[in-house]
């Protein structure tokens, strides 16, 4: 992503949900010109509407949605880090009494958007080098965060390959569809998905491995 100056030309817009997350990812990144950070609030709505809001207004040629998450017993552990091979509304689409329909199963639209996959496989390998459990895979997006043994079962029984649950990246990744920017979901995991268990969550071991991941940043993007 430079050019023959060794200048950079691409812009990157990282989206985060809350306040701590951007304070750890500017720790990381410290002051990157062609960089910029924005809080956009939880869930898919505000992160469609901001993200949409920051494309309007400047050009990117990257989005990164980036945060804490659930991961799923067995497939991503509390402090490894996961990288979105695609992004996907777990819960669009209608509840039948054969079972979930998803959108593309009703005729409605697309729930998944892939990531950029390339982009992917570079961090999760730089982490690698660096001895960082890290993991690529899709990562869900839900408009509720998921607290019963019921649906955490119904998800892993309906969705075999996601490794991660989040509230925003189908959002993030809408909006940056829409303006035809590549988009990528990074999240460190901060709870094992299950039944509801707030004071379980990691959240200081996470956020220190969101800025484990965004320290590499600038390798992945050369
Ligand atoms: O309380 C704090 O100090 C604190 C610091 C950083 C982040 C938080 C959040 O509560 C972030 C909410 C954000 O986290 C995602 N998330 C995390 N775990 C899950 C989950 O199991 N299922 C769904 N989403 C999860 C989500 O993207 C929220 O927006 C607090």
């Amino acid at each position: 992503m430079t050019n023959e100056k060794g200048n950079h030309e691409k812009r990157v817009l990282i989206m985060v949900s809350v306040e701590a997350e951007r304070e750890i990812i500017k720790q990381a990144i410290e002051d990157i010109p062609y960089i910029d950070i924005e809080v956009m609030g939880v869930g898919p709505a505000n992160a469609a509407a901001n993200t949409t809001k920051k494309l309007i207004k400047s050009k990117y040629d990257l989005v990164i949605n980036a945060g804490i998450a659930g991961g799923f017993q067995g497939r991503a552990d509390i402090g490894s880090i996961v990288i979105a091979t695609e992004i996907q509304a777990a819960d669009l689409g209608s509840e039948s009494p054969e079972g979930f329909l998803k959108l593309e199963e009703l005729g409605l639209g697309q729930s998944k958007i892939m990531s950029e996959v390339e982009i992917a496989k570079k961090w999760a390998a730089h982490l690698e080098k660096h001895s960082l459990p890290v993991h690529i895979g899709p990562i869900l997006t839900l408009n509720t965060v998921t607290g019963t043994e019921a649906t955490t079962y119904a998800l892993k029984e309906r969705l075999p390959e996601a490794k991660a649950e989040a509230m925003e990246g189908f959002g993030v990744a809408t909006a940056a569809k829409l303006f035809n920017v590549p988009v990528i979901e990074i999240r460190a995991i901060s709870n094992i998905i299950g039944p509801r268990n707030k004071d379980a969550w990691k959240i200081k071991e996470a956020l220190n491995q969101l800025k484990n991941a965004f320290a590499v940043i600038e390798e992945v993007l050369s």
